[in-house]
């Protein structure tokens, strides 16, 4: 298929370039009209004249001719992009009002990255017979020829002079190594209901693929789009597994995605172990040079499988057959920088452009897949268990941190783990006697206190979660900008030294619990060590944030417990029933997989009649969900509606709010804001927001607005951020 791109077929050789420089400003509108040099296409990376500057940037489009006078590129680099991720950078610019810059610029591989060479040694044909002298070492030497010469490398010198080896620079790429855990590598025997679904999803990818090649006998309609609701344990990954090597061998493509890297190290690791060399892994936490290598084994097609945490959906895969989206409901799916690109709306533009497939799986899918999607379902756990039972805790009345008979099962219980969303040692601290509050000096939110050792209010179970500690131990940090200053000794104030702290975090409640204690959360840094360990560990307590719940698959967890199921219900957001179904359904998932008990879930709550916990405790995603739906038609939300955010951002306060005025202007009537925000890493915020109930209009509405800003005078040191439909 020629992309829309290029010109008609038979049609004269196009003389110019469309470039669209790489800078970050909205200012900047591209693309520019530059002289096309032979063989320079749709993709290809170049070096241009730019006013006085020269600036790399991606030739977006071919043009036959040109009302300005041409120059010509400076340099094409060897790095090119495939005319699909053009078309994807342009499409992703519009969908989420951002640039095409900005988009191409996530596409690319790291820039000032080069090739590893290393020296690789072969035995020349013919060098050796019956009469050349070699000692024992020498001959081994040569046995394990060829290959690359490390320290052998004095030794193949000499024998290279004696005309026996050749020894020459050789590119090596640089892997990421594979996840520390076992997998295993053949298919296991399916059950039933995984049977039925790889079935209906080798049919769809079969007919993708036969459509796609045009086949005769391709079925009229295929099911491009699937939803795979499989409960917690229910054997989801060894689905996708058989799904990814179907499309293999039909020749295609497959992207699979995960939460986070770390977090999912058994599902790399199934995908390493089963299709070996064709799988990729593409994250943020490989070195740059694995990046690139990464990304030309994918460019090359000698890798044909990508896996990774929201950004291996921007991986340089020809030929898409199959995108897999594990864990669909995760909110890490959603990009944080501008662009605030959605992976699971990208996967799908995805395969829709190559004709591929797209399975969305969990076992608490969103409400916009739940609606919008066909169902597979796996009802029941792979193992042949029930699903744990689940227990609301009313801790109404309760003045620990722990209910007594929460405490006492995690005595008992042989491995649990313990769920509480907050990360630190105490989320604030106020002065005891004037009330004093530590506050970020860029931000306006408190520092939280983390590493501090001492008393703590759980140990203790102190009437109140506050406690007096140890002064100036650990350090305060801003979780918004980072800025970290050392713990009060006394209040500045008034010279107090009673300073309580607040708000009881996963430092200190570790820090609490009996036994052997795992400690996970945003903090640790070895997150795949924290969980290996845990997974092999006898016995033993993780602790930890909302990454505990995340697909973890360790065979003999007994309890599980979540500390304040209330946390997320308080979010004012309309996503908070939403995710406070999905975060206990999950944690509940996690406990009484494949072992010998069958595992308990105790949920401490002052809302125990809330229906989003009640329906996860029944592990009843279906109820929820439609209510949930209900709820949301009601009231105009998405999947109903599409909901814009803009944020302006700017170090001057009235600046921001005259920023945000002058856009309310320029929006439709039913806007609504400028609304302050707390102040962030130094900058004032005011947000507006506009809500209709199609996609198309409310994001024209929202460009046209943003772009009549940008680049206009006031618009100096003003950052203005959009997203549709947050997270
Ligand atoms: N057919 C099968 N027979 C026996 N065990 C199986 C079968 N299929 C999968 N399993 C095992 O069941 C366990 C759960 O599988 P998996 O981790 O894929 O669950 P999942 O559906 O992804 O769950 P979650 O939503 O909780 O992440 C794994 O240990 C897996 O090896
Ligand atoms: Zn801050």
């Amino acid at each position: 298929m020629s992309s829309p791109t290029s010109p008609p077929g038979g049609g004269r050789e196009p003389a110019v370039i469309r470039v669209e420089p790489l800078v970050t400003a909205r200012g900047v509108r591209g693309p520019f009209d530059y002289a096309r040099p032979a063989g320079c296409d749709v993709g290809a990376v170049v070096e241009v004249p730019f006013g006085r500057q020269r600036l790399r940037g991606v030739v977006t489009a071919l043009a036959e001719t040109s009302e300005h006078a041409l120059k010509e590129p400076l340099s094409i680099d060897e790095t090119s992009l495939p005319p699909s991720l053009v078309e994807l950078a342009l499409w992703m610019a519009g969908d989420v009002v951002s640039t095409p810059a900005r988009c191409l610029d996530l596409l690319l591989p790291p820039a000032d990255v080069t090739e590893r060479t290393r020296l690789w040694a072969a035995v020349v044909p013919g060098a050796i017979d019956a009469g050349t002298r070699l000692t024992e070492r020498q001959r081994a030497l040569l046995d394990r020829l060829p290959g690359w010469t490390g320290d052998d490398l004095p030794a193949l010198r000499r024998l290279e002079a004696r005309g026996i080896v050749t020894i020459e620079p050789r590119a090596q790429d640089r892997r990421p190594d594979d996840p520390a855990v076992g997998a295993p590598a053949r298919p296991v025997a399916l059950n039933p209901d995984q049977t039925a679904a790889v079935e209906r999803l080798r049919s769809a990818i079969l007919g993708a693929a036969a459509r796609r090649a045009g086949a005769g006998d391709a079925p009229a309609s295929v099911e491009e789009r699937l939803l795979l609701h499989g409960v917690t344990g229910s054997g989801k990954t060894e689905v996708y597994l058989q799904a990814a090597a179907c499309a293999l061998e039909a020749g295609r493509g497959v992207v699979v995605l995960v939460p986070e890297i770390a977090l999912t190290p058994q599902t790399v690791a199934r995908f390493r172990a089963r299709l070996g060399d064709a799988v990729a892994v593409l994250h943020s936490g490989l070195s740059r040079g694995e990046r690139r290598d990464e990304w030309w084994r994918l460019r090359r097609g000698e890798a044909r499988v990508c896996v990774g945490p929201m950004s291996a959906v921007l991986a340089p895969l020809e030929d898409v057959g199959l995108v897999i989206v594990d864990e669909e409901h995760d909110p890490a799916f959603k990009h944080d920088g501008d662009p605030r690109y959605d992976a699971r709306r990208v996967a799908a533009w995805r395969a829709r452009r190559d004709g591929g497939v797209l399975v969305a799986g969990s076992a608490t899918p969103r409400p916009e897949s739940w609606l919008a999607l066909p169902r597979i379902s796996l009802a029941r756990r792979a193992d042949g268990r029930p699903l744990p039972p689940v227990e609301l805790v009313d801790v109404r009345r309760c003045r620990t941190v722990l209910e007594r008979t929460v405490h006492q099962a995690l005595i008992d219980a042989r491995k649990a783990i313990v769920l509480l969303n907050r990360r630190g040692w105490a989320t604030s601290l106020q002065c005891a006697d004037c009330g004093h509050a530590w506050q970020c000096p860029n931000c306006d939110v408190s520092l939280v206190l983390h590493g501090a050792g001492g008393p703590s209010a759980a140990a203790a179970a102190a009437p109140t979660m506050a406690a007096i500690g140890s002064a100036g131990s650990g350090v305060l940090r801003c979780h918004h900008c980072g800025h970290r200053e050392p713990p009060p000794v006394h209040c500045p104030a008034c010279r107090s030294v009673s300073v309580g702290r607040h708000g009881l975090g996963t430092e200190q409640l570790a820090a609490d619990l009996p036994g052997h204690v795992f400690r996970l959360d945003a903090d640790v840094r070895d997150r795949a060590g924290v969980l290996e360990r845990f997974g092999a560990a006898e016995e033993g307590i993780l602790v930890g944030t909302q990454m505990i719940a995340k697909g973890h698959d360790f065979p003999d967890v007994d309890l599980g417990v979540v500390v304040d199921a209330d946390a997320t219900l308080r979010f004012p957001d309309f996503r908070s029933q939403e995710r406070t179904f999905q975060l206990v359904a999950q944690l509940a998932g996690r406990a009484g997989r494949g072992g010998a008990t069958s595992g308990r879930v105790l949920v401490q709550t002052r809302s125990p009649e809330d229906a989003s916990l009640r329906l996860a405790a029944a592990h009843d995603a279906e109820t929820f969900l439609a209510g949930e739906l209900d709820r949301r038609r009601e009231r105009g939300f998405p999947p109903f509606a599409t909901l814009a955010r803009i944020t302006c951002e700017h170090e001057d306060e009235a600046r921001a709010q005259a920023a945000g005025e002058v856009l309310r202007q320029r929006l439709p009537r039913e806007a609504t804001g400028p609304l302050p925000l707390f102040r962030r890493q130094g900058r004032f915020r005011r947000t507006l927001e506009l809500r209709g109930p199609h996609r198309g209009p409310v994001v024209a509405a929202v460009r046209a607005a943003v772009d009549s800003i940008a680049g206009s005078r006031g618009a100096r040191g003003l950052v203005v951020v959009v997203e549709i439909d947050p997270r």
